[in-house]
Formats: structure tokens, C-alpha cells, sequence
């Protein structure tokens, strides 16, 4: 079977899978049109303005127009050669994911197919079965369903927020799962990003290390397995370095200098290790609550997975517990936090620690300044019953703080003049829940695994990677 080149394309869902993966499309010559039910945010997209803040995506959307469209209306499946699902697939009350997105997306999907060959791709991260489930439903509401034409693949993502455009088109891998001919004309699709053909754009420039991504090729269970057997591995190995990192304290050793001494064997690998606050965003917490939830529908155990969950979110408590050492209570105390975002570079507040870091705040009594450099403006409208006071510019959180919560690592903030905005709190005490601080500073300050820089020289010079 073959694929028109250049393809048309048919994205369901403007998030930030959804416009990487129009942008990603488009920038390698395909044809393609962006289709969501939010007619504010499809709006805004026609005019020019992305609604999501992600590094270059601006940019590249702009340097592609004319090959894309914004539309609420799904009629354009029908001119589709493949259609991707990129729907939200938020966690549900127990921790399973809420298909509901996923499942009128392919309803929708299913008024509008054609007679001829087209694929329908699950981008969004979905439970393991879910290929299946919406194969049925494409059945079942398609009255020209005909399975030797119309296929479903799974093809997961695992672009990061932050980085969504360099992880797109440089990928380690593409997972494509399904029937073998749409495997292959989900391989002509992406033919120009597996060989690396397209003209790297200058907001995304090709590292000198990559070479091209490996294509794994696999049935549709394994394909959905893969993605969140990815992010719970990913999770994991944070959450062993936050574990191993509160034994460092105790024993006098240093996180930084373990993580990059063990990174270096090759089967561990130096990503990934960096102890702090633990993991937030719209993944780790949802996919490795959606495995133990998919293993408790088969009554089998995730232990592992459950603990990772367990020390990630005792983290969120261990930086409230190095607050109340030093200032024995908070009551009254106007304490400000450093980022709000989950981490940098990103305007997403989904599970964000800062939240926790807001609520337990606002429990013991103290007065809570918050500073974010992106992410405020959405803060202001998803963070509303929380009691904060927005810092308008990060002097105004430093001044009279009794105490200062590094909660993310935002360039501005590794940057900042310390020592003049520690001058004008009422007392210079930093919680650095990120290890960003590498100079001794005029402030007692606490790091996560190790003992804050005092000026002595290190036993090891470790660069974060
Ligand atoms: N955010 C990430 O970094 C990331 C990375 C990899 C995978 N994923 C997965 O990809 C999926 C999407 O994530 P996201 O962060 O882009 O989501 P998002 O919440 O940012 O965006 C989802 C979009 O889908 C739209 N939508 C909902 N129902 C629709 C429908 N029936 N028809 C058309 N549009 C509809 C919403 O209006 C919204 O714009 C999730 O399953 C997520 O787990 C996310
Ligand atoms: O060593 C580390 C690395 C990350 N984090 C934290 O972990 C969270 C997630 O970071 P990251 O993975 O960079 O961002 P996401 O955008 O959540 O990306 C993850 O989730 C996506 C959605 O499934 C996947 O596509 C990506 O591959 C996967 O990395 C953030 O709060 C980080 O601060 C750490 O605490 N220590």
C-alpha cells in the first residue's frame, strides 16, 4: 500500500502534543489540519497566537501557514489520509484515565470517514487496550467501516514540555503498533523524520550527536505498554534518586556527586538523577497511577510503582519540613516561592509542586508570595482557591520574606544577584528544593541530599547534565 506524499493529515486536539505534532507534520511537508472543540483556542490559532507558552513552537507554527488550518469542524477527516488522536486523557477520581476525550474524538472521527485507506492514530497516552476499544467504536459508528482500509495505530509521544520541539524532531525512537501494512505507510508518513531529510529549523537546530530515530515497530498492546512503561521508568529512577538523596543527608554524603557517579555506568545513565522537589506535570503522577490502576483491573500488585508514587509526593513535605527546622513555625511568616510552573520553560501548572507547596503553606498559617516568570497569568485563573499573593517581578517576592522556596529551576532564577535580593528580605534563609545554587550566598540555605556550598572546594566538580 502506498501514502500520498505529502500526506494530509487530520490533529484532533491543540495541546501540546496536538501542536507539536501539527508543527512536527507540517515541517516535514505534510498537509495538515488542526481540529479542536475549543473555539477560543482554535480562534486564537488562526489569528496567529499560540495558546500554550512552548519554546520555538510560535515560530515554527508561523514558518508553516500554508500548510496548515485550524478548524472546530470535523468534516476535514474526510479528506484525511491519517488522523491522529490527541485528545486530552486526564487522570479519573481512582486514578484511572478518563477515556471520555478519547472516545468522542473517535465518535466524531467516525461520522466522517471515507471508502478509502485511512488511518486513525492514538497519540494520546491511553490504557492498554485502548487501540482496540476505539477500533470498535469506529465499527460501530461507521457504517463504511471496511478493517482491510480503515486501521488503527498506536503511536505514542514523548515529547517534554520545555524541550517539545527538539524532542520531536530529533526522537530516539517512533513506536508505531498495529497491523503490519499500516505500520508501513505510518513509516512512509514519517519517512522524512526517520531519514532526517527535512531542513532542521533554526528555532530547533539538529544536534551534532544525532544521527536518525529508531523505528520499533509492534502490536498495539505493546505500542500503549511502551509509553507508559517509559514514564514510570522515568519516574522511578527520580524517585530512587529523591530516596537515595534524603540517606545522603543523614550520612554526610552528597546527592550530586552520587548521581553523577553512578550515572556514569552506562546501564544507568546520568539523566533523569536529579534529586529536588520530585516529579510534577500532566504524566508521571497520571501514567504511573494509570499502570497500578490497569494492574489492580487484573489483580496483580505494582509495589515498585506505588512506592515511587509514595516518595515523590513525601518530597513535596521534605522541603516544608527544612522551612520549620530553621523558623520553628511559619505562622504569620510571609514565605515566597521561586516558580510555580512544574518546570521550566513551561506555562503548565498541571500537578505542579509549588501547589502542594501553596496548600500546606496556607495550612501551617503562613503568608505566601508566589513568582513565576511564564506562568502566572494562568495561575491567576487555575490557581484562584489558593491563597497567594502574586509577586509582580521577583524583587517583590524577596522583599521582607522571611524565607525563600527555590521550587523551579527557571533560568532567572539560577542567574539572579542573590546577594542585593537577599539584602532586602527580613531574613536570608533559601530553601533550594533544586540543588541550583553552586556559590556560597549571604543566607543559610538548604539543598536536597547534600550540604549547600560554603565556599570550601568540592571533592568533585559535578556538572548537572
Ligand atoms: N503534555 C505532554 O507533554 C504529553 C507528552 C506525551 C504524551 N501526552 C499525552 O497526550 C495527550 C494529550 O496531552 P496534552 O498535554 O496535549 O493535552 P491538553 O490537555 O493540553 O490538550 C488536549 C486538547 O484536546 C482537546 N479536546 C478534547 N476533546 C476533544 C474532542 N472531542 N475533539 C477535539 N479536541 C478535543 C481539548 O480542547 C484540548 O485542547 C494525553 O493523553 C497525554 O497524556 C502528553
Ligand atoms: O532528574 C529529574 C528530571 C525531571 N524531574 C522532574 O520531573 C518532572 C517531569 O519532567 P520531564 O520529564 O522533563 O517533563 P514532562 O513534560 O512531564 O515529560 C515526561 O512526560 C511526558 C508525557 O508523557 C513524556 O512524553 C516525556 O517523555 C516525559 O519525560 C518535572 O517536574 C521535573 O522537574 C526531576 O525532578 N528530576
Amino acid at each position: 500500500m502506498h501514502l500520498n506524499h505529502p500526506a494530509n493529515v487530520a490533529v484532533i486536539g491543540r495541546g501540546y502534543v496536538g501542536l507539536g505534532t501539527a508543527g512536527l507534520l507540517a515541517h516535514i511537508g505534510h498537509t495538515v489540519t488542526g481540529i479542536d472543540i475549543d473555539e477560543e483556542k482554535i480562534a486564537m490559532l488562526r489569528q496567529g497566537h499560540v495558546p500554550i507558552h512552548e519554546p520555538g513552537l510560535d515560530d515554527l507554527l508561523a514558518s508553516q501557514v500554508e500548510r496548515l488550518t485550524w478548524t472546530t469542524d470535523y468534516s476535514a477527516v474526510r479528506d484525511a489520509d491519517v488522523i491522529f488522536i490527541c485528545v486530552g486523557t486526564p487522570p479519573g477520581l481512582d486514578g484511572t484515565p478518563d477515556l471520555q476525550y478519547v472516545v468522542s474524538a473517535a465518535a466524531s472521527i467516525a461520522r466522517h470517514l471515507n471508502s478509502h485507506s485511512q488511518i486513525i492514530v492514538n497519540k494520546s497516552t491511553v490504557p492498554i487496550g485502548t487501540g482496540d476499544y476505539v477500533q470498535r467504536l469506529l465499527e460501530d459508528h461507521t457504517p463504511s467501516f471496511d478493517p482491510s482500509r480503515h486501521f488503527v495505530v498506536s503511536n505514542p509521544e514523548f515529547l517534554r514540555e520545555g524541550t517539545a520541539l527538539g524532542d520531536s524532531l530529533y526522537p530516539d525512537r517512533i513506536v508505531l503498533g498495529g497491523q503490519p501494512q499500516a505500520l508501513d505507510l505510518m513509516t512512509q508518513l514519517y519517512a522524512p523524520l526517520i531519514d532526517q531529510s527535512f531542513t532542521a529549523p533554526t528555532v530547533a537546530p539538529r544536534p551534532e550527536w544525532f544521527t536518525r530515530p529508531a523505528v520499533v515497530k509492534t502490536s498495539l498492546q505493546s505500542a500503549e505498554m511502551i509509553k507508559y512503561a517509559a514514564n514510570a521508568f522515568l519516574a522511578l529512577k527520580i524517585s530512587f534518586a529523591n530516596e537515595i538523596s534524603g540517606l545522603c543527608e543523614r550520612v554526610g554524603a552528597d546527592i550530586e556527586e552520587v548521581a553523577a557517579g553512578i550515572g556514569m555506568d552506562q546501564r544507568i545513565g546520568q539523566r533523569f538523577l536529579q534529586a529536588g522537589l520530585g516529579w510534577g506535570g500532566s504524566c508521571f503522577g497520571k501514567d504511573t497511577q494509570g499502570l497500578i490502576s490497569a494492574g489492580r483491573e487484573h489483580q496483580y500488585d505494582m509495589p515498585i510503582l506505588q512506592a515511587a508514587i509514595d516518595v515523590n509526593y513525601r518530597q513535596r513535605r521534605v522541603v516544608i519540613d527544612k522551612l520549620l527546622r530553621h523558623l520553628k513555625t511559619v505562622k504569620g511568616k510571609r514565605v515566597s516561592i521561586l516558580g510555580m510552573a512544574f518546570k521550566p520553560n513551561t506555562d503548565d501548572l498541571r500537578d505542579a509542586p509549588t501547589h502542594d507547596l501553596i496548600v500546606q503553606l496556607n495550612r501551617l498559617g503562613a503568608s505566601v508570595t508566589a513568582h513565576d516568570p511564564i506562568a502566572m497569568n494562568r495561575a491567576a485563573r487555575e490557581w484562584s482557591h489558593l491563597s497567594y499573593t502574586p509577586a509582580a517581578t521577583v524583587e517583590e517576592a524577596f522583599e521582607r520574606a522571611d524565607a525563600i522556596i527555590l521550587a523551579t529551576e527557571w533560568d532567572e532564577y539560577i542567574n539572579l544577584d542573590w546577594n542585593t535580593l537577599l539584602a532586602t528580605t527580613r531574613r536570608p534563609l533559601v530553601i533550594d528544593a533544586r540543588n541550583i545554587i553552586r556559590r556560597p550566598i549571604n543566607a543559610q540555605v538548604e539543598q536536597v541530599g547534600r550540604d549547600a556550598p560554603r565556599g570550601e572546594r568540592r571533592r568533585a566538580d559535578v556538572e548537572r547534565s
